[in-house]
């Protein structure tokens, strides 16, 4: 009876096998498009194989029939057939490199579309608790994992497979007794390669991973670079990536130190088996129960043995890596996003923009919720405004109507449709968003402005541009709209961006508006054009818009309050301050200098401010209505 140690350890070297199998099976699986290559593929490794294995047996002709007889005739009939199959074993080495490469590249090209398309298809709630370098480690190095494990591991385990076996087979044609001797070298090689193989597994996994952690690291520290730099932080980052980098190196040389024993063990347990072997032949050969020739052939044989043999000292390496890519890739494959078309989705047709929260709470995953019973009912072509202090829910309650989440309880339609019934690509298509942090594509102007539709014209992309107030800056460009806008947007200030967004999502021409506009950073001159643009786009639509301007919020048709994921208060701007309540204190605080500001506005040119009169504005005038604040 085994102990109960062995029997768990058994059990777990059993599901581990299970679950490798799996893996393998899917990742032959990726090989069904290309059948026809890979069996191209078999079949050129096979007549490959059979070509190299016929030179010992002519050779073994060679010596006993030519040599003996003396004919020259049978020599050259020899040497050409030598000849003509190292010919063959060439051309069909070559199509089995052709095909199998091939092969790989292919899948690799097939397995990059299908994960690119799936992080796309994911929800908000994956890509919360995904890291960017890890997913771009992924759709690289963990595909080129499995794309040469094709080669390098499964056809070359196929090759192996079909070498051993044919010789083995044709080394008990040629003496059974030599063969019986040659045996004695498999238990070796399956104790060898199993131990290695289990152990390289997971530090293979572990190299992936770190590959990973190391492409995030990079990812963070240069995109970030600004803040890097501005901290003077350089040396820390530098630092921060040599741990990392020196991590990787290390569990990589641990799968090489694993490689390295494997392959020299194998090759010296076959050598000494070769030895017993020609030691046991040529006892059999001095007494005439053995020719010369066939001792010559099985010890060529034998040492042609050392092929599969180095290749599955190779190939368990390929294959354990592949298998460690296979199940990161296949982790996220097998991730279906929650935010999906029901199955009996409709298209949201001709929408007038009539929006209901009925009793929505909220939480993110499992963490605490964030919204409670909200009930909001903007009529088509509202404006909604939401006002509230940092944290208290805005930006949520904003992202769950287009179904970037799922509400956790109550429901949001749209037009009396549960937002969740309908198709997303037909909900999001009427709903035009424009977010805190605005995103603009490694593209030109025209292709970011014209980014949510399909062969968009010059003369639309300008129209958008005019009516978003960024027309005149971008035509102060040299090359216009051709001007290509660097990664992230770098090139273009805060307040250019997000009017480029708001032309963007004009171009959608939605029903529906959802606005965070937190853009309070910006100088006066681009305040006064982002409000223009603003005030153009939400004309005749239904608006919900985080306003940090009090000219969109006086301008609302409702005016919501949150306060810890509660709607506090509700109202227009007159019957709010009429309430003497916290949307009364936060004006006071945040918007009535901007009013007082707005009322001399307009006495200057509406757009032009001296240094001085925004000084004088802002500093003393803040610090009185903060003053009051505290006193009260
Ligand atoms: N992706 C997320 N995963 C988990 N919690 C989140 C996530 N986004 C926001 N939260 C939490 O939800 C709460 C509400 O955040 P939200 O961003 O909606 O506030 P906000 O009012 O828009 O704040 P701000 O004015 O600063 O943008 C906060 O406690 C925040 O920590």
């Amino acid at each position: 009876m085994p102990s109960r140690e062995a029997r768990k350890s058994l059990s777990w070297y059993l599901s581990a096998f299970r679950f490798n199998i799996r893996i393998l099976f899917r990742i032959v699986g990726l090989l069904r498009p290309y059948w026809l290559w890979a069996v191209a593929a078999v079949l050129c490794l096979l007549l490959a194989t059979g070509a190299s294995l016929a030179v010992p047996k002519l050779l073994e002709w060679v010596i006993d029939v030519g040599l003996r007889t003396g004919n020259m005739s049978d020599l050259l009939l020899a040497a050409g057939a030598i000849l003509v199959v190292s010919i063959l074993r060439g051309v069909f080495s070559y199509g089995q490199g052709y095909y199998s490469q091939g092969l790989s590249n292919l899948v690799g090209y097939d397995l990059r579309d299908k994960l690119y398309n799936h992080l796309q298809l994911l929800d908000f709630a994956f890509h919360d608790d995904s890291e960017t370098g890890q997913l771009m480690s992924n759709m690289t190095v963990d595909i080129e994992g499995v794309r040469n494990f094709i080669p390098f591991g499964l056809l070359r385990a196929i090759l192996a497979l079909v070498y051993f076996v044919a010789i083995t087979v044709i080394l008990f044609l040629l003496d059974w007794r030599l063969a019986l001797v040659m045996m004695a070298f498999i238990p070796f090689m399956i104790f060898f390669t199993s131990r290695v193989g289990v152990h390289i597994r997971p530090v293979w996994l572990a190299v992936q991973r770190e590959n990973g952690i190391l492409s995030t690291v990079m990812q963070e520290s240069l995109s970030g670079v600004r803040v890097v730099k501005s901290f003077a932080r350089e040396e820390f980052e530098i630092d921060k990536f040599d741990k990392q980098n020196q991590l990787l190196r290390n569990y990589s040389l641990k799968a090489m130190r694993f490689m390295a024993w494997n392959q020299p063990l194998l090759l010296f347990a076959l050598n000494v088996i070769t030895v017993i072997v020609v030691w046991v032949g040529g006892i059999a050969v001095i007494d005439h129960k053995l020719t010369i020739g066939v001792l010559a052939a099985v010890v060529q044989y034998a040492l042609l043995m050392a092929t599969p043999i180095r290749t599955f000292g190779f190939m368990i390496n390929w294959l354990m890596r592949g298998l460690a890519c296979g199940e990161r890739i296949f982790n996220i494959l097998d991730t279906k996003p929650k935010i999906q078309d029901a199955p009996n989705a409709v298209e949201l047709k001709e929408v007038r923009g009539d929006i209901k929260f009925e009793h929505v709470s909220f939480s993110y995953q499992k963490g605490p919720e964030v919204l409670h019973d909200i009930n909001v009912d903007a009529k088509a072509g509202q404006m909604v405004a939401l006002l509230g202090l940092t944290g208290s829910g805005k930006s949520t309650l904003l992202h769950l109507l287009p179904r970037f989440y799922d509400v956790s309880e109550g429901r949001i339609t749209v037009d009396g449709h549960d937002v969740r019934d309908v198709t997303l690509s037909s909900l999001r298509r009427n709903i035009g968003l424009v977010l805190q942090d605005v995103f603009l594509f490694n593209a030109t102007i025209h292709d970011n402005i014209a980014f949510g539709v399909d062969d968009a014209t010059r003369e639309q992309v300008i129209e958008a541009a005019k009516i978003a107030r960024i027309h005149d800056f971008i035509m102060t460009l040299p090359d216009g709209y051709e001007t290509w806008v660097g990664e992230r947007g770098v090139t273009l200030s805060g307040g250019q961006k997000q009017r480029i967004a708001i032309a963007r999502t004009l171009m959608l021409n939605p029903r529906i508006l959802v606005l965070d506009d937190s853009t309070s950073s910006v100088d006066m001159e681009t305040e006064y054009l982002i409000q223009q643009a603003l005030d153009a786009v939400m004309k005749g639509r239904t608006t919900f818009v985080v306003a940090s301007r009090l000219r969109t919020i006086k301008h609302a048709d409702q005016i919501l309050v949150l306060e810890n994921g509660h709607i506090v208060e509700r109202g227009t701007h007159d019957s709010l301050i009429a309430l003497k309540g916290r949307y009364a204190r936060l004006y006071d605080l945040q918007l009535r200098d901007q009013e007082e500001f707005e009322e001399r506005m307009v006495q200057h040119d509406g757009t032009q401010f001296t240094r001085a009169a925004r000084e004088e504005h802002e500093f003393p005038e803040r610090e009185q209505i903060r003053q009051r604040e505290v006193t009260r």
